[in-house]
Parts: C-alpha cells; structure tokens; sequence
C-alpha cells in the first residue's frame, strides 16, 4: 500500500469508525460492571465491589486471546485502565502505598490498580498497614523483594504484628536514571542522592562512571529527585515517575547493573480473595529452634508435590528460641491438597500464621 493523500484519508476515516465502535463497546461493557455493581450491593449493601480474582482472570483471558500486533502485556495494560475506569464509576478504589508520589511503590500500585483508583502517599510501611486496618484505605502497596537486593525485612517485620492480609501482588521492572535539574551543571556532578537499595542496585555504574561523586543516601528515590532542583552540582539516581514529576532530565538512562532488576510488591487488605485458578499463598510459622527443624517444615510440602516460590527467615521477636520462617508457594487455600499441608504445618509447629491466598500477579 503507498502512503498517498487518498490511502492516509481512508485510513483515518476507517480509524475513525473503528474509534465510535470502540467508544460504543467500552460505554456498554461500563453499563454491564455498574449492572455487577448494582446486583453486589442488592446482595449485600456493606460489599466490596473491587475482585482481584475476577480481574485476575479478565487479564489472563484477554492475555490468552490476543494475538497482536500490540504485545500481550500492552494489550492487558489497556484493559486493566478500562477495568479500573469502570470500577471507579461505582466505587474509586482507594490505595495507600509507601510514598512520597513519584516512588516505584506508587508506580506499582498504578499499574495494579490502574488509573482511576484514588492513591495516598504514606510516609513509612507502618503507616500503609495502619491506614488500611483504620479503614482510611481499601489497600496498601508495600515493596517485599528485590531481585538484587533481596526482601525488605521492614515489610515482613510489619506482617508479624499486623492482622492485615495479603491481597495481591505486582512485580514491576525497575529501570533507575541518572537525572539532573535545569541549574545542574552537568559535568560538574560531584554528589549523587537516591535510596540505598538503589545506590545497592547501580553499584557497577557508579563506580565505573562516578567514581569520585560523594554518594548520599536518602528516605526515597523521589526524595532525591526532588533534593536535585536545588543545587547545581548533584544529580540523582531515580526512575521515571519521579524524573517526570520533578522535571528533570535523563543523563543517562537504565543505568541499572542487573538488566532484569524488578520488585515484587504485595497488595495488603482484609479480604479472603477466592481462587483465581493461578494462585499464590504466603505463610509465616514459627518453629521450635531444635535439630531438623526446617526439614520438618518442609517434608510435607515435598510430599504433597507444592511449588515454594520463595523462603525467609527472621528473627523471632516473641519468643527468643523460635525460627521464623516466611513462605510463598504456588496454590490456594482452598484447595484439598494446599489445606491438607497447611494442616500438617500447623501441627508441626509452634505458630502458624496463613498470610493470604492471593492472584500470582498478572502484569
Ligand atoms: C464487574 C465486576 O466488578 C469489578 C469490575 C470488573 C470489570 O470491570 O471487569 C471486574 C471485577 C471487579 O473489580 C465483577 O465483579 O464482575
């Protein structure tokens, strides 16, 4: 096809029509989900109308359809707005997550949640936890694991004293730029500030290219972001929602050691979230400190044939002679074999704690 005048004005008409299908389509599928809505509330007044299971399996269906050109996860990117938009009509989904605005939680919790929900920035974990349990939010968006960095024990540490649940999960990819303002001069940089995790993350690169810089650590990337506006001889280390907010500039990008560098962050809430069909659930137990023990713990996993996906250990704050171990593993709760285990689980221990059953993230 040549790309004459004629050819680029039939396009866009046919553009155009495809667009009023479009418009007409996503208006009804609105119309259908306040229908869902109207038919929850007759059923229970006090409901929830958010269902990270339901959303889980609309994403995973469109993902298994789509045969391009856009990529699946694009694809699902644009659904995931549309769900978040029609879910809004109803009922904003409100979410707290680990702040200030332009932090890769916030990134994360957007790209759960889609736009349309309401997001707080909170100034610690603790806080993100109390929030949801006071019922000021629906969900809280806390960072748990690093691929380079390893678990944020903060989070963890939180779950051992909270009654909160584990509602979902997000991993996000983690990209960190070199930024600079407008007054930096930018051969001149001689102090650079991020997080330590992201300091931990760009190590390699800043040896290699700022070797000399005087490293400064601070609460959050956007925190760095935002220390840069004001001084004309430093740069910071933080990624695009923060460079975005702030205006800065990209001196160089993706500057990250690990190409796949990503965190893994959990949706808290009160919830029990029912089976999805592709299901996680995390525990935390508590074990006598005696010979055998972590293989005591794990032999009926083993057994019954059940995929753990992730083992922590930290230290007990109740009782000084108890390991405590955080396990992920692939199943739902509900099912036979995954509360047969938690069964043995239970019996062989001192404590156990079953933290959510949840959607194995999806994005
Ligand atoms: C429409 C529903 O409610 C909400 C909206 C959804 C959607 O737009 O597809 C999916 C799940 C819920 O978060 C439903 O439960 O089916």
């Amino acid at each position: 096809m040549s790309d004459t005048p004629n050819n680029l004005d039939e396009l866009r008409q046919r553009i155009d029509q495809l667009d009023d299908n479009i418009l007409r389509l996503i208006s009804d599928r609105a119309r259908c989900a306040k229908q869902v809505a109207d038919i929850k509330t007759k059923d229970d007044p006090g409901t929830v109308f958010y269902r990270p299971e339901r959303e889980a399996q609309v994403l995973r269906r469109i993902m298994a359809l789509n045969d391009g050109p856009l990529d699946d996860e694009e694809m699902a990117r644009l659904f995931r707005e549309i769900m978040s938009a029609c879910l809004a009509l109803e009922q904003p989904v409100k979410v707290a997550y680990l702040g200030p605005e332009g932090t890769f939680t916030q990134q994360a919790a957007l790209k759960h949640f889609g736009h349309s929900a309401v997001s707080m920035p909170m100034a610690a974990i603790d806080d993100v936890f109390r929030e949801v349990e006071a019922g000021a939010a629906n969900y809280g968006v806390v960072p748990v694991e690093n691929s380079t960095e390893g678990v944020v024990n903060h989070t963890l540490d939180s779950f051992m004293d909270s009654a909160m649940q584990i509602d979902g999960e997000v991993v996000l990819r983690i990209h960190h730029h070199l930024l600079v303002s407008s007054n930096t001069l930018k051969d001149k940089v001689s102090r650079i500030y991020s997080h330590p995790q992201s300091f931990a993350q760009c190590r390699k690169w800043l040896d290699a290219h700022y070797p000399h810089a005087e490293r400064v650590a601070v609460a959050s990337n956007a925190e760095a972001a935002k220390l840069v506006k004001t001084e004309w001889h430093s740069a910071a280390i933080a990624g695009d929602m923060a460079a975005r907010l702030y205006g800065l500039e990209k001196i160089a990008e993706k500057i990250e050691d690990s190409p796949d560098n990503s965190t893994r962050f959990l949706i808290i809430g009160n919830h029990n979230v029912p089976m999805s069909g592709e299901d996680k659930t995390s525990i935390v137990v508590a074990m006598r400190n005696q010979p055998g023990a972590l293989h005591e713990l794990l032999e009926p996993f083993h057994r019954h044939q059940i995929d753990l996906t992730r083992l922590e250990t930290r230290p007990s704050r109740t009782g000084v002679w108890n390991y405590v171990f955080f396990i992920d593993f692939k199943g739902h709760r509900d099912e036979p074999e995954v509360a047969a285990v938690l069964e043995e689980v239970r019996l062989r221990s001192a404590e156990l704690k079953v933290l959510g059953s949840y959607p194995m993230g999806v994005l």
